[in-house]
């Protein structure tokens, strides 16, 4: 049988850190948690509120998931970031950086000075946090440009599409293709080739605003998805980004050869029924860019 002493060495012993909060956000007691590579002492907060420590949206978000453990009596899981320089306690010694946390809420069956009581287990979750950012990042990228990948463009450009259809503001596609890339793989090799898609990759990075969304679509095909942008000015921003692939292109040594780009432009109409159909569009005034002689801009 273990003894009530015993009971609470377990308790301290635990893990991950355990706090009692009760319903207006009161810390009641805190056990366990006690490795320091992983946690703050929690010991310093008892008697005080969520409100005395961290500021007042933040705080107003553990009382809403407080009150929600407790209306619904089930287990509730959360995941949220804390940086000891947002707690206004000076904690004892524990990680300098922000922390990852997943709380488990659970409300418990006794009052304490009449008031609800819930318990909050506190994993830190950082390491797996920062694996699932790079795992997302891995499977929203193109590994040679570092430009997003067609999955990411397509998730992308549905969210603009509904936009769209909701507030009548166009996204514009920019698809474009490499001209001559097929002669500086014969001529000059395939690594030739590759660091031309790679300097693709960089310029786009130059000069697109951090909303835009710049992806290779496959093999020497590129789009870019510009939203909240018109046609005409879409028209101006591929002429510019065409010269200057043309004039980076023109300080490789490629030879006879000229490697420029030819785009087609669109912007998303009312006659769209969804981003593919504009995205068509521009992959037609792509195909008229070509025959027209290369190193050009239409727009559909
Ligand atoms: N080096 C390299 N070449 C690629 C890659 N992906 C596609 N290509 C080449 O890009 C070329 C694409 O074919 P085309 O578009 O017909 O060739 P092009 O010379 O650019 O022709 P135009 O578009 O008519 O100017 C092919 O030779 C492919 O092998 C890549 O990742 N690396």
């Amino acid at each position: 049988m273990i003894s009530i002493e015993q009971m609470v060495s377990i308790m301290e012993a635990l893990p991950d850190p355990v706090f009692i909060l009760s319903r207006s956000g009161k810390y009641i007691d805190v056990f366990g948690g006690r490795d320091t590579r992983y946690y703050h002492s929690g010991k310093e907060l008892i008697g005080l509120r969520i409100s005395d420590i961290v500021e007042g949206e933040k705080a107003k978000w553990f009382l809403e998931q407080i009150a929600l453990a407790l209306e619904s009596n089930k287990l509730l899981i959360r995941e949220y970031e804390l940086h000891n320089v947002e707690i206004d306690r000076a904690l004892a010694d524990g990680p300098q950086q922000p922390i990852w946390f997943e709380g488990r809420i659970q409300k418990l069956d006794f009052l304490i000075d009449g008031e609800s009581v819930v318990l909050w287990v506190a994993s830190n979750i950082s390491e797996r946090h920062e694996m699932e950012i790079k795992l997302r990042e891995l499977s929203d990228t193109d590994q040679l440009t570092g430009l997003f990948n067609r999955r990411k463009l397509e998730h992308d450009l549905i969210l603009h599409y509904d936009a769209f259809e909701r507030h009548a503001v166009p996204t514009s596609i920019l698809m474009f293709d490499l001209d001559n890339l097929k002669i500086v793989n014969d001529t000059l090799g395939h690594y030739a080739g590759d660091e031309i898609i790679m300097m693709i990759g960089d310029i786009c990075r130059s000069e697109l605003r951090k909303t835009d969304i710049a992806c290779r679509f496959g093999g020497d095909e590129f789009v870019i998805g510009l939203p909240s942008i018109e046609l005409e000015q879409a028209v101006q921003f591929a002429n510019r980004l065409r010269k200057k692939v043309k004039r980076d292109m023109s300080l490789l040594s490629t030879g006879e050869t000229t490697v420029s780009i030819s785009i087609g432009v669109a912007t998303m109409e009312p006659v769209d029924r969804s981003y593919e159909d504009t995205l068509k569009r521009a992959d037609g005034a792509l195909y008229e860019a070509k025959r027209c002689g290369k190193d050009q801009v239409v727009a559909s």
